[in-house]
């Protein structure tokens, strides 16, 4: 059983209001059973109008600055650039590895497959030299990013190592996660570890004047480009074509929109759960890996086509790893922003009339990714996010 998050508007109150419903659903256990769930806590009332005609702050319209300005290129030691894909991170030699000894998929036919930033070498075969993300540069990253919508609020400033006791420093993951382990989350991880360390794979994104992302990101089923804030079949920085969503991805975000339905239906007499979240076979999704000082400024899912928007339909988000501090709300406003915390395993959509909200992540709270998931993938310290989504 896991805990969902379904951002949609409040059918109750009749009103225009949205609000975050918080309960364990069985997104993906294999019993597909929804009657067991349990409603475990009641969200916050948002008061959302979903705002469409506010520029997307991924690339903010104001002053014509970037908001990631000043963030030095990703340079560790431990990898290389291609030529070929200059901007794909890279394993700086396979045979650097110890345990690349046995089967591996970077032999024989020249091709690069590891960026080798997400996962520890230790027990995969499969990857390499493990980076761990708190000694790359950018871990140090002291950004200049200073605008009003960067989450430097009261609200979400105490996300500190030192404040988590759940575990030691030394310890990679949390011991005392209240989930219990779970297969279908320990899949996922290894999917987009194999996916992500292939042509069309993680990379750090970024924008023509230099600035980047607080994140790495891969797509699946149709590349998303930051810079045009568009969809195309392949990736401008180096030509690659995203690997196809797996099709046990989709059977999840089928099985975790049909949840929210048989949810709705029984938290609120008539609604209509199919508008409010309507049903959607996503063609594309954006991974995103977050280490311990990623971030994503609030912005608008918008760049889909004007059918799926207009339809609303969701973008079904799933997280993994360590607890991100997730921001929504119906202004790029941080300061009228609601926030949820999201955890290893959760799901959270939304879509018919909340498919505008604006969302961002104000940071990750280091060590609270599951231990067994940790120990199963090797993930390094950080946070997987997938948002499934209709072009
Ligand atoms: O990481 C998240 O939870 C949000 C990601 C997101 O909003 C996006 O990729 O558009
Ligand atoms: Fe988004």
């Amino acid at each position: 059983m896991l805990r969902s998050w379904l951002i949609t508007s409040s059918v109750a109150s009749r009103s225009s209001r949205f609000s975050a419903l918080r309960r364990r659903v069985p997104f993906f256990s294999s019993s597909g059973d929804n009657k067991t769930t349990k409603m475990s806590g009641q969200g916050t009332p948002g008061g959302f109008s979903g705002n469409r005609a506010s520029p997307h702050p991924r690339k903010p319209a104001s002053a014509g600055k970037s908001m990631y300005q000043g963030h030095a290129e990703y340079k560790s030691p431990d990898v290389f650039r291609n030529a070929k894909y200059p901007n794909t991170v890279m394993p700086q030699h396979r045979r650097a590895s110890p345990e690349s000894s046995g089967e591996s998929m970077y032999q024989g036919d020249g091709m690069y497959r590891s960026p080798n930033v997400l996962f520890h070498s230790a027990k995969s075969p499969n990857t390499v030299i493990p980076q761990h993300s708190r000694a790359s540069p950018e871990s140090d990253d002291k950004s200049t990013y200073e605008s009003p919508n960067v989450f430097r609020n009261a609200k979400s400033s105490h996300t500190v190592i030192g404040q988590c006791s759940r575990a030691s420093p030394e310890s990679i993951g949390s011991n005392t996660s209240r989930s219990p382990r779970n297969d279908a989350e320990v899949k996922i991880v290894k999917k987009c570890r194999d996916l992500g360390v292939g042509l069309g794979g993680f990379y750090r994104p970024g924008y023509q004047d230099g600035a980047k992302l607080h994140l790495r990101m891969m797509c699946l089923g149709m590349n998303w480009d930051p810079q045009s804030r568009s969809y195309d079949s392949k990736r401008p920085i180096d030509g690659a074509e995203p690997p196809k969503i797996p099709e046990d991805f989709i059977e999840m975000v089928d099985r975790a929109i049909q949840s929210s339905h048989d949810f709705l239906n029984t938290q609120y007499h008539g609604v209509n759960a199919a508008s409010e979240v309507p049903k959607v076979s996503p063609d594309l999704c954006i991974v995103n890996f977050y280490d311990n000082n990623g971030r994503l400024g609030l912005h608008q899912d918008r760049d889909e086509c004007e059918e799926s928007l207009r339809r609303g339909l969701p973008v079904v988000s799933f997280s993994l790893g360590d607890t991100a501090k997730f921001l929504y709300g119906d202004q790029r406003d941080i300061n009228k922003a609601q926030e949820v915390e999201l955890e290893s395993g959760d799901v959270l959509i939304f879509g018919g009339k909340s498919r505008h909200i604006f969302h961002g992540v104000s940071s990750i709270i280091p060590i609270t990714a599951p231990k067994w998931l940790i120990e199963e993938t090797d993930m390094l310290p950080g946070r997987l996010n997938l948002t499934f989504r209709k072009y």
